[in-house]
């Protein structure tokens, strides 16, 4: 795990709110406490790319969570898109088709996309039902090599599975992870889920949380203990790598 990156800049808050003056309401509670935010489907489709813009002109970090996935030619010029906006991350499913057309339409730009490996609300019996004949394991290890074999610089994954994944795609490519509960909070429909120290401890570069966070009574009491979790598994990592 890269120790280089602060604790602060490895939470992402999921802005799932319904409308843009809310994500602004939650952006303001939040103040400086968070510095990546993500933008997701129900944020965009209410209005969110001009917000996606003022964020990253301010100087957060934004992560367009669009999971691009269609004809490669659609893809590509999707990405072309949003590159423009400044955001940092977007999301690609991880099928080879979309990621090399992502990586088209980012060519030139300073986006970085993520492949997203399964789902966190899958699990064995939902990819059964989707008539996949492997586990989440074995495809989350299959996605992840061909991910890291078209030039994708980073993956969507559960805290479950980067210590599995890790020493398949070397020490380059980002691992997010959402599907992050703090001890005692709603599972909600995740359904492979890790606590922030943990998921951090086994190998997470940076941490996705929505709903622990925007659905709590003090959003900002919210975010900082989770920073503070961060903080001291980092810290943990550290003295671990350095004995
Ligand atoms: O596999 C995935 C990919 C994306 N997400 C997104 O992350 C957040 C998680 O929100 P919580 O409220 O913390 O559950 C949400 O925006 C998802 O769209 C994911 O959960 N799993």
């Amino acid at each position: 795990m890269p120790t280089e990156i602060a604790p602060r800049d490895r939470l992402i808050v999921a802005l799932d709110l319904p409308g843009v003056a809310d994500a602004e309401a939650m952006i303001t509670r939040l103040g400086d406490r968070v510095t990546f935010y993500k933008i997701g489907m129900e944020l965009t489709y209410a209005g969110g790319l001009g917000l996606a813009e003022r964020l990253a002109a301010d100087g957060k970090h934004v992560f367009m969570d669009l999971k691009l996935h269609d004809i490669p030619t659609t893809v590509e010029r999707a990405t072309r898109q949003i590159a423009k906006l400044g955001a940092r991350f977007l999301t690609v499913h991880g099928f080879s088709q979309s990621m090399k057309a992502a990586l088209a339409g980012a060519d030139g730009s300073s986006l970085e996309l993520l492949a997203v490996t399964v789902m966190t609300s899958y699990d064995d019996a939902d990819l059964a039902a989707a008539g996949y004949a492997m586990g989440v394991k074995e495809l989350v290890a299959k996605r992840a090599v061909q991910a890291k074999e078209i030039g994708i610089h980073g993956l969507i994954l559960s805290p479950e599975e980067t210590q599995l994944v890790r020493p398949l795609v070397g020490p380059d490519v980002q691992l997010v992870t959402p599907g992050i509960r703090p001890a005692g909070s709603d599972v909600g429909d995740q359904k492979r889920i890790m606590t922030p120290a943990l998921a951090i401890a086994g190998g997470a570069d940076r941490l996705v949380v929505g709903r622990p966070v925007t659905g709590a009574a003090d959003p900002a009491a919210a975010a900082e203990a989770i920073v503070a979790d961060i903080a001291s598994a980092v810290a943990l990592v550290g003295k671990t790598n350095r004995s």
